[in-house]
């Protein structure tokens, strides 16, 4: 994916009623042109696999995706955020754990 279909993170987390935890180290980062940027630094994605510790919601899976990243592996350890990360699934070859 190229350009974002999902709706806007900030809403996706209030959906889900997520609050960071401090005791997780959690800090979401909302803004998709910081974590676009970030995905870029790590590109190009052909012929890899990515794997990303720590999703939280999912700001950065779904900026890798749209950098290209076409089979990501999240493994996350808060189940709070697992309906969020569900929401980008559909939207890469993603497995989520
Ligand atoms: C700083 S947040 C990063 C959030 C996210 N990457 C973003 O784009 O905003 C770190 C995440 O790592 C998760 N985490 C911490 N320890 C972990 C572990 N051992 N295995 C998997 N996830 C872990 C936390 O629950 C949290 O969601």
């Amino acid at each position: 994916m190229t350009h974002d279909p999902l709706p806007p993170l900030r809403d996706v987390i209030a959906r889900h009623g997520l609050r960071a935890s401090k005791a997780l180290g959690q800090n979401f980062i909302l803004d998709l042109n910081l974590t676009r940027r970030i995905a870029r630094a790590a590109a190009p994605f052909d012929a890899c696999a990515v794997y990303e510790v720590g999703p939280g919601p999912g700001g950065l899976t779904r900026a890798l995706l749209m950098e290209g990243a076409t089979r990501l592996v999240a493994v996350e350890r808060d189940s709070r955020t697992l309906p969020a990360l569900e929401e980008i699934k559909p939207h890469g070859q993603t497995a989520l754990k």
